[in-house]
């Protein structure tokens, strides 16, 4: 597949209007039949299959940044890139942006490893003002490493999003993990929401999210399709 699958032409080709200077945001993650987005103790569970996943990283090449929570970054050690298109084929690379209060994310992880072999972009890391030591230190390490960090004083999605729009993000899409999930729908800022449903059942011990009904009720349905064995379900802000 060369370009984006129709799929994806059709829900972004459906404009969303916002009043205030933040960057549009596409909220995305994978789920089981279960609601569950990851295994026991976090475990990175692969839920998407193929074709869904590409279409993932084809809407990767739709937007500016690519956000997820340090949990994420942590557990995941992701890499937020394009890899699963066909080589060759032209397309834009989103700049990876860790949400990370206190500077947690591992100096030798695949997003910094990435951008220092020339793989990937320079990641952003958006962490808390502070004078505690043990952060600065950890701060100045990333910052040696090669990430780009971001100081937010207050450290909520309006101020950082807002802050993201000045250093020109446009459009981002947020990838996870649960908390980052719960607190984007609490906010009311998320403007679509896409999900990818995998015929699978993690069972209890999975982990969940928990979307606030209030928030999700101004979500409406606009386009499902099945991908392989997995169903796409997208919803916009209106
Ligand atoms: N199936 C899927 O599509 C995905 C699954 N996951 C799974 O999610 C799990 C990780 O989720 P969590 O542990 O909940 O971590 P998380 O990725 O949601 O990160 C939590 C961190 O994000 C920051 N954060 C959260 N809300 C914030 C706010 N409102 N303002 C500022 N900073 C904020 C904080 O630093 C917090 O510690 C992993 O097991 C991972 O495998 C993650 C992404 C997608
Ligand atoms: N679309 C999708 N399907 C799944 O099954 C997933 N587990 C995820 N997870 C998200 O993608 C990140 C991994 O990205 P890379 O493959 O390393 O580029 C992971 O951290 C989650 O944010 N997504």
């Amino acid at each position: 597949m060369v370009k984006p699958p129709s799929f994806l032409s059709a829900i972004f080709g459906e404009d969303v209007k916002i009043k205030e200077e933040r960057p549009k945001v596409t909220l995305t993650f994978a789920q089981s039949l279960d609601a569950k987005i990851a295994g026991v103790g976090g475990k990175q569970l692969i839920l998407s299959g193929r074709e869904s996943m590409v279409m993932t990283h084809w809407m990767r090449t739709m937007h500016d940044g690519i956000m997820v929570g340090v949990g994420t970054a942590l557990s995941d050690d992701p890499q937020l890139n394009t890899r699963h298109l066909p080589a060759g084929v032209p397309h834009s690379l989103p700049i990876p942006i860790v949400m990370d209060r206190r500077c947690r994310l591992a100096v030798d992880c695949k997003l910094i490893r990435n951008y220092a072999e020339g793989k990937g972009r320079q990641p952003w890391v958006i962490c808390s003002k502070t004078d505690d030591g043990e952060i600065l230190e950890r701060k100045e390490r990333l910052e040696s490493a090669g990430a780009r960090i971001i100081e937010s004083d207050d450290n909520e999605l309006p101020g950082v999003l807002h802050t993201l729009h000045s250093l020109g993000i446009q459009s981002l899409m947020v990838e996870g993990g649960a908390q980052i999930i719960d607190s984007f729908v609490k906010s009311g800022l998320v403007d679509r929401l896409v999900v990818t449903v995998a015929p699978v059942v993690v069972g209890p011990l999975g982990i969940g999210y928990s979307l606030d009904p209030a928030s999700l009720a101004k979500l409406s349905f606009q386009a499902s399709e099945g991908m392989g064995i997995d169903h796409v379900i997208s919803f916009l802000s209106r």
